[in-house]
């Protein structure tokens, strides 16, 4: 559809207002914002989408201000020696059309009853109500089946004072400056039919006349396609190129003398045998501890499965082999139970376990960094506290980190920190499962296992949506399931009254609750409470003296209560998939029936009600995965922050999978046979992300 004329002149965006008096920021600092910096910057702004000046559309659809073609016949035509006017209609509307001078020619043209083209800017008619056009383009109405050969024009992101027409001139600039020679081998180009880059970016930028509209818009042009398919190949380019500047680097080799005492005496003593698949996962990390290139390793397992005491079992290999290992994990509680789980069950053994939290004080913070240092600490286990200033231990040949996607690569890399020239094994936990296609291009770095197993007994937990008009039938459900002598969760998204949101918040639905059902003993958690607050509140959850604990989602991950049997959550529609499923995975954790009641409240949005309906009809985390990848894309899902990775620009994940597979072949076979020009290839794409191919 022709572009409104604001469209072409003052940026693609609606117009951002400003206050009186406000300056507008300096154009360099605008651009940034759209993140346009170098030329090759510029040169990847590709069209948001394209206007085509020679579509015809509906008379009835016409706006004020806009310049457009449309197709009617003539109805009523008036001349007289000053003007010329007439009135042409299709079937959604009319409109006048005025000329002030005119052809004798002009006048047979608008003869009552000819079909005719008009191109022009609408204006509110003059006079009469409706619209009009002053001189527009006549032209005969096309014949039928006839089609216009498009021009399209490009409309680009922009942002707030950059026009249409400065971009399209800095980046025609910037076609011509920067080289843009392809350095894909031809033979790989040939091979995949893809057009040459500078083709393919002119294309995009300067679609031909009669360019396929439809396959530029759904990204299915060759064009597209070869752009997609560099952004892959530079991406596992990269991601191999630091795989192999790992592998030169030299781990501690864990393989104890005696075949590892201190695990198979972990094993006899767990109150469980392990399931397969967590020994086929043991196995898998105990082979990568034995090398002495460091261990990349995530362990994913779905909420439940038993990541723990793979954790637990990795930590006593490299104690038996005489170093320390540290697990840091993203909240205090995880930390905290974390600790107190692990210890359980390494205390019996012997080993010597460290806690450090961010709320320790001075001396007995000083007191567990000397533990650490010195040695003595085998086994440390905290929050971000451990990588903070002043921690430094003697011999780390393990780092774990669980919910490793809460933290950034930096924080990954810190733990690891290496000591004596030894870089330590790297191994971390994921209760998000990440889909194969995501997996495969944002963690190619990563080597993975997965826990595909539930240990035996489990029962799957039994999902309701019920509105949250249905709130007081509910608590006196919970309450007899408390009267049995289960506990229950309650979720609420926040803590305090908030006049904009109406949702119930924790400390009203706690004190409400304590009201409805005396007979029970409630607690209250949330984030805002003081640390020692809140491992109070916990512990007396864990050991059953509290039935029913009202909760912030700072239960969220890893908490493992197996008596809880009931998981209520208030404003479901108010969360994301994956959290619902973590918090879901709350319960269900021992051999006791469990019920997981979504509570929602209306009117409920488009999405709210998918992700409801998706969480009611799966349990399985990595299918939740693959919809919430869908529903939410893959910068929102990961978090660039947590990738690590550049996030790619023009491929997706979800529909390109088959050009990722041939990315990755061709990238291995690029750098063995040319490894410097892949490079090249990789950098020019992720320049912008210095430091990233030296990660
Ligand atoms: N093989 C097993 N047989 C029986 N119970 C097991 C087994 N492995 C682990 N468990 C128990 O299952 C529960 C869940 O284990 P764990 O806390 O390690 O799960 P997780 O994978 O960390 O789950 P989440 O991500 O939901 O926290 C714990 O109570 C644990 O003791």
């Amino acid at each position: 559809m022709p572009a409104p004329k604001e469209d072409y002149y003052r940026g693609a965006g609606r117009p951002k207002l400003r206050q009186k008096g406000e300056k507008l920021a300096p154009l360099s600092e605008r651009l940034a914002r759209i993140g346009l910096a170098s030329d090759w910057d510029f040169v990847l702004h590709l069209p948001l989408r394209y206007e085509d000046e020679t579509a015809i559309v509906p008379i009835g659809s016409l706006k004020a201000g806009v310049t457009a073609q449309v197709e009617g016949e003539v109805t009523l035509e008036r001349v007289t020696p000053r003007s010329l006017t007439a009135e042409v209609a299709d079937a959604t509307g009319r409109l006048q059309v005025r000329l002030l001078h005119f052809y004798p020619s002009q006048v047979r043209q608008l003869e009552r009853g000819s079909r005719v083209r008009l191109y022009g800017e609408a204006r509110p008619a003059w006079g009469a109500g409706g619209l009009e056009m002053v001189h527009p383009k006549v032209r005969r109405a096309l014949a039928e089946g006839e089609r216009l050969p498009s021009t399209l024009t490009p409309v680009y992101p922009a942002g707030e004072g950059i026009t249409q027409l400065w971009l399209r001139k800095r980046i025609a600039r910037a076609l011509l400056d920067v080289d843009l020679s392809d350095l894909m081998p031809e033979a790989l180009r040939v091979k995949l039919g893809l057009p040459r880059l500078r083709e393919a970016l002119l294309y995009l930028h300067r679609p031909p006349p009669g360019a396929d509209l439809s396959a530029l818009q759904e990204r299915t042009a060759p064009a597209w396609k070869r752009l997609k398919f560099d952004e892959l190949l530079a991406q596992q380019i990269a991601l191999r190129h630091s795989r192999a500047l790992r592998s030169a680097a030299r781990a501690p080799r864990l393989a104890p003398q005696d075949g590892g005492r201190l695990t198979s005496r972990l094993i006899e003593g767990l109150p469980f045998a392990l399931t397969g698949a967590q020994l086929r996962v043991w196995k898998e990390v105990a082979a990568d501890l034995a090398s002495a290139s460091p261990m990349n390793r995530l362990v994913q397992g779905d909420v439940g499965s038993g990541k723990t005491v793979i954790a637990a079992l990795a930590a006593c290999r490299a104690i038996e082999s005489g170093r320390q290992a540290a697990l840091m994990a993203p909240t205090e509680i995880l930390a905290e139970q974390h600790y107190r789980g692990i210890s359980r069950w390494l205390e019996p053994l012997g080993v010597r376990t460290a806690w450090l939290s961010g709320h320790m004080k001075g001396a007995e913070k000083r007191e567990m960094s000397a533990r650490i240092a010195s040695g003595e600490a085998q086994f440390v286990v905290g929050t971000h506290a451990l990588i903070q200033d002043g921690v430094a231990f003697h011999s780390l040949g393990l780092a774990i980190i669980d919910e490793q996607h809460r933290f950034g690569v930096e924080q990954r890399l810190a733990l690891r920190g290496g000591s004596g020239g030894l870089t330590p094994h790297l191994l971390m936990l994921s209760a998000t499962p990440i889909p194969r296609t995501l997996a495969m291009s944002y963690l190619a770095d990563f080597d993975v296992s997965v826990i595909d197993e539930l240990p035996p007994g489990r029962k799957p937990v039994s999902t309701r949506l019920v509105s949250i008009a249905r709130r007081d039938e509910l608590i006196a459900a919970v309450g007899s399931e408390i009267s049995r002598g289960r506990q229950a969760y309650w979720v609420c998204p926040l803590i305090d009254e908030n006049e904009q949101l109406d949702l119930t918040p924790a400390k009203t639905a706690f004190e409400e609750i304590r009201s409805k059902l005396p007979a029970a003993s409630v607690g209250l958690i949330h984030g805002a409470l003081p640390q020692a607050e809140k491992d109070a509140v916990m512990e007396s959850f864990k050991e059953g003296k509290t039935d029913l604990l009202v909760a912030t989602t700072v239960i969220e991950v890893g908490v493992d209560v197996p008596n809880a049997t009931v998981m209520v959550i208030e404003h479901a529609e108010r969360f994301g998939l994956a959290q619902l499923h973590q918090l879901r995975g709350r319960v269900g954790r021992g051999s006791e029936k469990s019920w997981c009641v979504l509570l929602y409240g209306e009117p409920l949005s488009e999405t709210g009600r998918e992700r409801l309906r998706v969480i009611r009809q799966s349990s399985d985390g990595f299918e939740i995965a693959r919809k919430d990848l869908e529903l939410r894309g893959p910068g929102e899902f990961l978090g660039a922050r947590q990738s690590g990775m550049p996030m790619l620009r023009f491929a997706s994940l979800e529909e390109d999978g088959d050009l990722i597979d041939l990315a990755r072949e061709a990238a291995a076979e690029w750098l063995r046979t040319d490894p410097q020009t892949a490079l090249r290839h990789a950098k020019r794409w992720f320049a912008q992300r210095e430091g990233f191919l030296e990660a």
